[in-house]
């Protein structure tokens, strides 16, 4: 677990105070992958360097596990750090050294000197990362998306228990990043770490994140699970990211056309929900009818949804919702 407690940060500029974070709590479950998502300014870099105390809070404490890394001294926390490890949004390799010399400079750095196990190690790593064939190369030779699966095996390196990913797939087209956000899931999951990850991007929070905090000028203003804060967003700000990841289209099921008659109403199917089709059962059933206004069939992470945005008309809506309900359909009345 990492444990932000009554965490605060601000930055001292020319003698005055620049409030960073205000004052927050905030838990990352091992093994999740957690997603800090804002606008520029907002705070997510302060944020995720404060894990590894690359900034120190002004205020508060921050433990990993049992470790208190907020009342190290400095020879323990660089030990504490290799827990740790790090991915870029300009993957900060060094430009003069090859592929595998980049990924074997961390165990080079923690004081492995046995050249036949970082060869043997840093083989791994670049196998793990599909760039094998590239091991003798320099960073000028690849692409943004191989560049990046060096940093990752470079992160990985020392068999870290966290990968902090700051703005990872930034710089990169929508396919390299979904392929790098592949990736980072398979990494998840084959070696049970810790993701946490900043982005201004709700798509890649989506694709990857078990859980997200939203921060809007240095306050989290929303968190929770991923499918929670996506199909039921509360803050504006919340709001506008969810919009940005929907085409125009679904973004519609936010505002449905409104000079339509009847209830209005949004329905949110998810997982099991969307196998069975319970809205014609019961709009049968109970001889209601209904005019589809808006849609949208997707996934958030391994999970199926649906949301639909629906106008009733007949005598029997409350029996209508009162069974959708019933069958696990979440309903928002809309105005
Ligand atoms: N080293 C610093 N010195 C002074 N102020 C800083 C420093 N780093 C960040 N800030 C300020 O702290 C606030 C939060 O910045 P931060 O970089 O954490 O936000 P961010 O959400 O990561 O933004 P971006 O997406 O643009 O990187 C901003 O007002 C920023 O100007």
């Amino acid at each position: 677990m990492i444990r932000f407690l009554d965490v605060r940060k601000s930055y001292r500029v020319g003698g005055r105070e620049i409030p960073a974070l205000q004052p927050f709590n905030l838990d990352i479950v091992d093994g999740e992958v957690f997603g800090i998502i804002g606008h520029s300014g907002a705070g997510k870099s302060t944020l995720i360097r404060l894990i590894n105390l690359l900034e120190r809070p002004s205020g508060g404490r921050i433990l990993i596990g049992d470790t208190e890394m907020t009342s190290l001294p400095e020879p323990a926390l660089r030990a504490q750090r290799r827990r740790i490890g790090m991915i870029f949004q300009h993957f900060n390799l060094l430009a003069s050294q090859t592929v595998a010399d980049n990924v074997a400079f961390p165990l080079r750095l923690a004081g492995e000197r046995d050249a036949a196990k970082i060869h043997a190690r840093v083989g791994e790593l670049l196998e793990r990362v599909g760039l094998s064939e590239h091991a003798g190369k320099y960073p000028s030779q690849l692409s943004g998306g191989q560049k990046q699966r060096v940093g990752i095996a470079r992160a990985l390196a020392n068999r870290p228990e966290i990968l902090l990913c700051d703005e990872a797939t930034s710089a990169l087209d929508p396919q390299t990043t979904a392929a790098v956000l592949d990736l980072l899931t398979a990494i998840n999951r084959e070696l049970k770490l810790t993701i946490v990850l900043i982005t201004h991007e709700m798509d890649v929070v989506r694709r990857i994140c078990d859980r997200v905090a939203v921060l809007d000028a240095g306050r989290i203003v929303e968190s929770g699970t991923v499918a929670d804060v996506f199909l039921h967003p509360q803050h504006a700000t919340t709001r506008r990211f969810v919009n940005e990841a929907l085409p125009e289209e679904a973004a519609s099921t936010q505002a449905p056309p409104m000079q339509v008659g009847g209830r209005k109403l949004r329905l949110t199917f998810r997982g099991a929900t969307t196998l069975s089709p319970v809205l014609s059962r019961v709009m049968r059933e109970s001889g209601v009818d209904f005019n589809l206004l808006a849609g949208r069939i997707d996934r958030i992470k391994d999970l199926p949804y649906g949301q639909l945005t629906l106008a009733l008309e007949g005598a029997n809506t409350d029996t209508a919702l009162a069974a959708l309900r019933e069958a696990g359909i979440e309903i928002e009345e809309l105005p």
